[in-house]
């Protein structure tokens, strides 16, 4: 076609007439390429107008980095500073024990804090996102304390009850306070204080079997044993019996045990060493099209699966078997239908089937169900995890671990109890002040290590938050509160709260139990969550229902320990800390093993 018959059948400028008349009838003909066009025209208009003409933040005036692109907002690195130490590299932040603390989960967090020399910073996120990342014990205090107000994200819900299972844990507001009522008696000083004989008995097992465990010799040395494979089994046992009077026996390598644990172990494996491709396909089969399960998955996914599936079917049986106890007992005695029985998920039973509860307040069979799976998770890889880093951080520091035995060896006569009668110790005892410097060197563990070094919150209101002292504005000005609107994301950096010298004095990045008894004046004022005064546990109505349970479990394991061997280190190899659900420990170049500590046991 010659360039003047062009020019006579597509005039320039075009008639628009003419056009939005070819328009009509390509879109009459063509109607479903012509929609899909008109909506990706819309979206590309719609994201074109969020990067160049972005909502101004409430936020925009509040410490915090620059955003490098919208798509990816900050790349937060602990190694790289930012604020006041901009573009500089970060020098490592050694522990006595010779780790650089800057790989620990949500230290980047801490370091953001220390460089912009704020409690409160702003968080450039991808796609245009801000997070308020806040170590400020009142911020904390005040959204913790609001479980209607502040909750977990659609997103974060999800996740949890995937992996911890749809019990308290996952739920907010008014549900939530239905079940803690529900849950709550269970955890009483009265019903705790009968469940360590439990602790001693299986405590005591544990040891013989561990005595016998050459295993890692061949590939760690003489007396070389993995303290979160024993905690993991001792912690599993305890929480079965004590938890819902159901006998795991993994401390014994017991099949229903063993198939619990090694669920477990493969999948925080898997989890530890997740690769993008894993998180896409995860993404999708978990929270996308569930439905697609059948479909062929990454190995990661398969073991993320197979250990929900574990748990569900665990929790189905404990379920039936408490179910036909308690119509048994209803059979057969009368008024009283629990037999003496004292464990967490009997007790929460009674409490549901309590004539002064409303109906409307009654869980449901499933609801209860949903309990187990959350009290499997969060009751012992929490403390098997803290136990093992504290045995790591004795055996690091010879002097603090002779120091702390002979504690144990004076708090045992002052309690007259005989080193081969310790479960004649109580409750009572195991919480009285002899006793103070296991707390303390348990509690400088968690602080240094926190089973969730994070804890995420979306806002459901606007709000206006006071923080502990005012807030230096990019402008220059003080600023008292921190505006919230509906919607804004709430990352609650409990490690960096733990390292704030301000609370815990000075060289907070050291292991110093003694610190616990002199903290500075500003700590108590702080009133950071009872009775600990630290985020580890949370805060507020949604804090750990299990954290004395907790305390007391793993001071009866580390008193027996500390008095049974002498933990020394494996020389030669190197600990980092994963996020893997908690915070875990694995050898550096071993991470593909899973989580494991080896120790030296070196009997006394
Ligand atoms: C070192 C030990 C432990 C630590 C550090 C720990 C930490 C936590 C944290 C941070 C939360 C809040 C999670 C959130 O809302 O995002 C929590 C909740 C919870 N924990 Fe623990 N936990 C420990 C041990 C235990 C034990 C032994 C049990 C049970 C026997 C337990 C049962 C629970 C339950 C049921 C909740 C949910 C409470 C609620 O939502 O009302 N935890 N824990």
């Amino acid at each position: 076609m010659s360039s003047a018959n062009y020019s006579r059948s597509h005039p320039y400028p075009p008639d628009a007439n003419a056009l939005l008349e070819a328009t009509r009838r390509h879109a009459i003909s063509h109607p479903v390429s012509t929609l899909l066009v008109t909506l990706a025209a819309l979206a590309g208009s719609y994201l074109l107008a969020l990067i160049y003409f972005p909502k101004t933040s409430a936020w925009s005036n509040l410490p915090g980095p620059k955003r490098h692109s919208w798509w990816l907002g900050n790349r937060n690195n602990a190694r790289i500073g930012q604020g006041k130490n901009e573009g500089k590299p970060r020098p490592p932040l050694m522990t006595r024990e010779g780790d650089d603390l800057l790989d620990v989960p949500d230290v980047a967090n801490a370091a953001l804090l220390e460089d912009f020399e704020s409690d409160n910073v702003i968080l450039p996120r991808p796609l245009g996102g801000e997070l308020l990342v806040t170590r400020d014990p009142a911020v904390m205090n005040h959204i913790l304390s609001d479980s209607h107000g502040y909750q977990r994200s659609a997103a974060g819900t999800k996740a949890t009850k995937i992996i911890v299972g749809d019990g308290i844990v996952a739920v907010f507001g008014d549900e939530h306070k239905k079940q803690r009522k529900m849950v709550g008696p269970a955890f009483s000083v009265d019903h705790l204080r009968a469940l360590v004989p439990t602790f001693w008995d299986l405590t005591n097992a544990m040891v013989d079997q561990m005595e016998k465990d050459l295993d890692y010799e061949a590939k760690f040395g003489k007396d070389a044993k993995d303290a979160v494979k024993w905690f993991g089994r001792a912690t599993l046992d305890i929480i079965g019996k004590t938890g819902f009077d159901y006998d795991f026996e993994a401390v014994a390598q017991g099949p229903n045990g063993m198939s619990v644990r090694s669920a477990f172990h493969a999948a925080m494996t898997s989890t530890m060493n997740i690769g993008a491709f894993d998180a896409i396909v995860g993404g999708v089969i978990f929270f996308v099209v569930p439905s697609l399960h059948f479909l062929p998955v990454t190995d990661n996914v398969r073991k993320m699966l197979e250990m929900r599936s574990e748990l569900i079917r665990t929790s189905q049986k404990i379920v039936q078997i408490k179910a036909k106890q308690i119509r048994e007992e209803l059979a057969h005695a009368g008024d009283e239908t629990f037999s003496g029985r004292k464990d967490i998920l009997h007790l929460c039973m009674r409490a549901n089937m309590s004539p002064d509860i409303k109906e409307a307040d009654r869980l449901s069979d499933e609801t209860l169900a949903g309990q187990i799976v959350t009290f499997l998770f969060a009751g012992h890889e929490t403390t098997a995890t803290t136990l093992s880093w504290c045995l790591y951080f004795l055996a690091m520091n010879a002097g603090l671990q002779d120091e702390l035995r002979q504690s144990i060896h004076d708090a045992l006569k002052q309690t007259s109890t005989a080193v081969d009668d310790l479960p004649s110790l109580g409750w009572n005892e195991i919480n009285s002040a002899p006793f103070k410097k296991v707390e303390n060197a348990l509690v400088e563990t968690l602080r240094l290590r926190p089973p969730v070094s994070t804890t995420f919150r979306t806002a459901f209101r606007n709000d206006q938050i006071p923080t502990t002292t005012p807030v230096r504005t990019r402008d220059g000005r003080m600023q008292s509160t921190i505006p919230i609107e509906n919607g804004a994301e709430i990352a609650l950096s409990i490690s960096g709260n733990c390292l704030d010298a301000k609370y815990f004095g000075p060289d907070t990045h050291i292991y110093d139990p003694s610190r616990w008894d002199n903290l500075p004046a500003a700590h108590a004022q702080a009133r950071m969550p009872p009775p600990w005064g630290f985020y580890v546990f949370n805060g507020g109505p949604k804090s750990c229902i299990g954290n004395r349970f907790a305390m007391t479990e793993m001071k009866v394991i580390l008193i027996k320990v500390l008095l049974t061997w002498r933990i020394e280190p494996v020389e030669g190899i190197k600990l980092k800390s994963v996020p893997a659900v908690v915070q875990r420990p694995a050898v550096v170049g071993r991470e593909k093993e899973g989580s494991q500590l080896p120790l030296r046991f070196v009997r006394i």
